[in-house]
């Protein structure tokens, strides 16, 4: 599975987020996307979900370099940094909803919406308690679990984990890793830390522009540095 960035630019209004630039995402990787404040991760983001439109360029999505082409929002999972959560339901009616509107989606149809909350640490009592009430670290495991239970082909991670309890976190890690070999996988973190442990391929959003952060300089001790200055260079032109 390929997900084709090609020549996208986004601007609002005079300001330039994304101008001409492109990457293609593979699946079996997981892509960690880096960036200053506003360069415009989240605008990546939506504009891949289709939740926003883009001035010009195209996203194509397809099996191989032959079949990439237009693609139905239903394949892209998209884990807001914000959650949006229907406050009047509990976490139990919503994940049971979404699984009946999503019947023929599911990953596998053979576990239960009960049995999908305990798996996140969502207990019984946590169930049957309204959205509104949950904490965000408990709304940001629902919104992950929507994405993880219909199985999309590319799943978009907009910044997560940064509110998951340690032993959370660890799950939800070796859950993301789980799905890589079928999935596209692609975070925006500003925790390096994290993007060097489950990250294959780094992209840096810089400038407008989309770069590769080569494998081999991952997991070398300069690491942190060599990231620090890429996303410091034209720091006097760049507005953050
Ligand atoms: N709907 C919008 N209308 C106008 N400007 C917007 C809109 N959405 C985002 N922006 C602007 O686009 C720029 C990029 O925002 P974006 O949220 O994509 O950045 P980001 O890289 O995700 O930032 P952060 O790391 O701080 O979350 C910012 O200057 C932001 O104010």
């Amino acid at each position: 599975m390929k997900l084709a960035i090609k020549d996208l630019s986004k601007a609002f209004d005079d300001q330039v987020i994304l101008k001409d630039t492109s990457y293609t995402f593979e699946s079996g990787k997981i892509y960690g996307l880096l960036g200053r404040n506003g360069a415009g991760k989240t605008t990546l983001f939506n504009c891949i979900a289709k939740d926003m439109k883009w001035n010009s360029g195209e996203i194509l999505l397809g099996e191989d370099d032959q079949s990439l082409g237009d693609y139905d929002p239903l394949n892209i999972g998209y884990v807001y940094a914000t959650p949006h959560l229907p406050s009047f339901m509990t976490g139990l009616e919503f994940i049971t909803y979404f699984m009946e509107v999503n019947h023929g989606r599911l990953r596998d149809p053979n576990i239960s919406a009960t049995s999908y909350l305990n798996q996140v640490g969502l207990d019984q009592a946590a169930q049957t308690r309204l959205l509104r009430d949950y904490s965000t670290g408990m709304k940001n495991k629902v919104q992950m679990l929507v994405s993880l239970i219909v199985s999309p082909p590319v799943l978009l991670l907009d910044e997560p984990l940064t509110s998951f309890d340690p032993v959370a976190a660890k799950q939800m890690k070796d859950f993301i890793i789980s799905l890589k070999k079928d999935t596209i996988i692609i975070f925006s973190t500003h925790i390096l830390q994290l993007a060097q442990e489950m990250c294959d391929e780094i992209v840096l959003l810089h400038q407008q522009q989309l770069h590769p952060v080569t494998a081999s300089d991952i997991h070398t001790a300069n690491f942190e540095a060599e990231v620090v200055e890429m996303l410091s260079s034209g720091e006097n032109t760049d507005e953050n």
